[in-house]
């Protein structure tokens, strides 16, 4: 006991090392969070990207048309200079390369594609190293990069009735909704993003009524991020949801039944050395697995849970204790937990951000004792005889409100689970399956693959290079709802029943487990996160 504070208020001992944070730092807005300060770019602004942005000029209307693999020449990105034209790149390749992949033709004959052409592929990576993440659609892509203002003069311009998206799989209002609500929630936060700072300093300097007031800030930005969450339901149809947009953010990583056993290869990028069928095995390992989009790729959640001390424990592991670092020690007659071993899904999340957002939750980890503070501050057995305006018990009470709304966010989170994935996969797709027309004769089937590279001649691309090619097109309007599962004998007339693979997007049993977009049992790991927040109340 020696080592514990002998007085109140509580001295800061090392090696707890106190630390201020800049957000600017860290390529975060001090006004608008993990969006950037200024509208996303609408176009990049360099002609030379013209076969890009032409193609996302009409990018619903060639999904719709099934003729999302196009030909495209393979562009350098060396001549991308900012940030915003970097993001800007990564979004629309992203959106490219998931129409690519999942953008089929709605029957066995047009499998999800397993090869990523060069013309998407080798930019996209190029531009992933440069914004430090993963070659693959998530939140910043379709959530943070892809906002517009509608009208600059609004009295809140971030405010959700006055945003619009730039890009959507779908074109659907309900798609545009579903990304909005994020885009709105982390513009939201940015003023409990900068209480989590201030908190953070004030603790340092054991400024008690600052830390208060700075929990009171967060608090207030997470009410707001749960009205905003609340109108998922305005507008984003959890059928819509299900069944027509969900399966283009799907990654490839846990998607055998999808029809991606391997992954995909990212041509001209993974496969540079000639390869046969004789070594098609080492072909194989070069496959990249990747989560597909999902919110749970914002640093925001993951900030305020570091902020406020929450711990995630693997899935299924609750109240696994790690080996206690030394500075732990002088907590443990306090009763404060050990950190523990982190839940694996969450951290593996970081790799789906930008790089800064990404160092900031380290740096912030590293730096942030809120919870302690609070811990030990009001660890005096005496506390519930205080006065209710004692500081003590208002810090308390601040600390145990914002805990209290994060777990809310969590309820309210689970109840959209329930609704926009449980309940449409059990009910089926209400559109009638319609089995797949045979590729029309005059349109070329794709050249670009390495799968097809062992059939026909690749078509070389502007530069030398590969790139996709045109697909036939398919009578099937809704790919995402043609699952075995909804195939009726009465409209399909006299055809067999079609033996389309599993997808991301099929109708589960009732006993059936709901997989997330990474793959995860969502349910159990959702559950688990929202009692592992619940439990962090200081009693
Ligand atoms: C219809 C709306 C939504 C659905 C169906 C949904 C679904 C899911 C699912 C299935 C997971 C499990 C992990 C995964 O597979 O990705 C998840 C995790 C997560 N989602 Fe959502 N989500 C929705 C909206 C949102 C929004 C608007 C946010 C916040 C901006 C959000 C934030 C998170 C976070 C932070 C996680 C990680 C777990 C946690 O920290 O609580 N989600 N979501």
């Amino acid at each position: 006991m020696s080592d514990l504070p002998q007085a109140w208020p509580p001295q800061p001992q090392p090696p707890l090392a106190y630390a201020s944070l800049r957000l600017e730092d860290y390529d975060i807005s001090p006004t608008h969070g993990f969006l950037p300060s200024e509208p996303p770019l609408r176009r990049l602004p360099d002609p030379y990207y013209s076969p890009w942005e032409s193609i996302m000029d009409r990018f619903n209307q060639y999904l719709l048309a099934h003729h999302v693999r196009r030909l495209m020449p393979v562009l350098d990105t060396d001549r991308l200079s900012t940030q915003a034209e970097y993001r800007r790149a990564f979004t629309i390749l992203s959106f490219m390369a998931h129409a690519y992949v999942w953008g089929r033709n709605g029957a066995e004959s047009e499998p999800a594609s397993e090869f990523l052409p060069a013309s998407i592929a080798v930019p996209w990576v190029a531009v992933a190293e440069f914004l430090e993440l993963n070659p693959v659609v998530c939140c910043a892509a379709v959530c943070h990069w892809n906002w517009q203002i509608l009208d600059e003069d609004a009295e809140d311009p971030m405010d959700i009735d006055n945003l619009g998206t730039l890009h959507t799989f779908s074109g659907s209002m309900d798609e545009s909704w579903f990304y909005l609500v994020t885009t709105a929630i982390e513009a939201k936060c940015a003023r409990g993003l900068n209480a989590i700072l201030t908190a953070t300093a004030a603790v340092e300097q054991d400024a008690i009524g600052v830390v208060t007031e700075s929990l009171g800030q967060m608090a207030v930005s997470l009410v707001e991020a749960n009205v905003i969450l609340e109108r998922m339901y305005d507008r984003c149809d959890p059928y819509v949801f299900y069944w027509k947009i969900r399966e283009f953010l799907a990654g490839w990583e846990n998607m055998a039944e999808a029809g991606l056993p391997h992954g995909v290869l990212y041509e001209g990028v993974d496969d540079t050395d000639t390869f046969s069928l004789d070594n098609w095995q080492s072909l194989i390992r070069r496959f990249r697995k990747y989560a597909g989009g999902s919110a749970a790729q914002t640093p925001l959640l993951q900030a305020f849970d570091i902020a406020l001390g929450i711990k995630h424990y693997p899935t299924g592991e609750r109240g696994r204790q790690a080996a206690a670092p030394a500075q732990w020690s002088r907590f443990a007659a306090l009763e404060i937990p050990e950190p523990p071993p982190a839940n694996s899904y969450l951290v593996r999340m970081r790799d789906y951000m930008p790089g800064g957002h990404r160092r900031f939750l380290e740096d912030l980890a590293a730096t942030c004792r809120i919870r302690e503070y609070v811990l030990l501050t009001c660890s005096d057995s005496l506390l519930h005889v205080c006065r209710p305006d004692d500081p003590r018990v208002l810090l308390r009470q601040a600390y145990n409100g914002c805990v209290g709304q994060m777990e809310s966010f969590r309820n309210k989170h689970l109840m959209l689970v329930s609704r926009y994935i449980i309940a449409p996969a059990k009910n089926g797709p209400s559109l009638p399956q319609r089995a797949a027309a045979p590729p029309p004769s005059q349109l070329i089937l794709p050249t670009a693959s390495a799968q097809t590279t062992a059939r026909t001649a690749p078509r070389p691309l502007p530069g030398g290079r590969m790139g996709g090619d045109s697909l036939p097109a398919d009578p099937a309007m809704y790919p995402q709802t043609n699952t075995a599962a909804s195939w009726q004998p009465e409209t399909a007339l006299s055809r067999p029943p079609p033996q389309v693979k599993g997808r991301l997007a099929r109708r589960l049993e009732a006993d059936a487990v709901a997989r997330g977009t990474g793959g995860t049992d969502a349910v159990e790991f959702l559950k688990q996160v929202r009692n592992e927040t619940a439990q962090t109340k200081v009693p």
